[in-house]
């Protein structure tokens, strides 16, 4: 927690990027299970780290996982599984996510067009969900859709609103302020390529979250 935010650093593929995590401040680690992804980190790899990774909540991110993935990662030691997937998936389908690890253990990260706010529906099947404020404008990326974030936050305050998507230390102290957030997470922005965290980058995340 920094300031009274919860903060989730995704896309560890190492210990000591994990550990550079774990000194500023992050709550949950992160880590990507999708094969496509260049953040990517093998089951064996994560076999490997996981006794030494320092105890905080490790997530599983997963894009539209099968219902055995699923269970394997919860089965592993994984807390929670953050699904990634389109936002015409049928609801049919985030049921059965739901079903499979229990709603608690459950984040989803929908790919929303800018007008459409998370079905009712779904909000009783995760516990929580991470939002893009950026998302509203593709070409600018520059000022995120602060009400949207909030009116989802404000509406439906027993679900975990979880504020991310480009973040960096640059934007992070105004996403919070703006958004109303108390739970960020933070991948690409704190990075020097690809899946390689930045300690000094980490370092001026935590410091805009405290200075905001
Ligand atoms: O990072 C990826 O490659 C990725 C691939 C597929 C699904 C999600 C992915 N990233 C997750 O998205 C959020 C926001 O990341 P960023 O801060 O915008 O880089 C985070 O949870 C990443 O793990």
């Amino acid at each position: 927690m920094i300031n009274g935010i919860q903060v989730k650093v995704c896309g560890i593929t190492s210990l000591i990027d994990a550990e550079a995590a774990d000194r500023v401040g992050a709550d949950f680690l992160g880590f990507d299970l999708n094969p496509k992804s260049p953040r990517h980190v093998p089951l064996e790899v994560y076999h490997n780290i996981v006794t030494h990774l320092p105890y905080r909540k490790k997530i599983a991110v997963m894009t539209e996982p099968r219902k055995e993935e699923l269970r394997h990662a919860l089965a592993i030691g994984f807390s929670l599984a953050q699904i990634h997937f389109n936002h015409t998936t049928p609801l049919e389908q985030i049921e059965k996510w739901s079903r499979t690890v229990g709603a608690r253990h459950l984040w989803l990260a929908p790919e929303l067009p800018p007008e459409m706010d998370v079905p009712g529906e779904w909000l009783s099947l995760a516990d929580g969900f991470l939002l893009d404020p950026f998302c509203a404008d593709e070409n600018t990326r520059d000022s995120g859709d602060w009400r949207k974030f909030a009116r989802h936050r404000e509406t439906h305050p027993d679900n975990l609103w979880i504020l991310s998507g480009d973040l960096t230390p640059d934007n992070a102290g105004e996403a919070v302020n703006k958004s109303g957030a108390r739970f960020v997470d933070v991948s690409s922005g704190v990075e020097i390529s690809p899946g390689v965290k930045n300690t000094a980058k980490l370092e001026a995340f935590a410091r805009a979250l405290r200075q905001r």
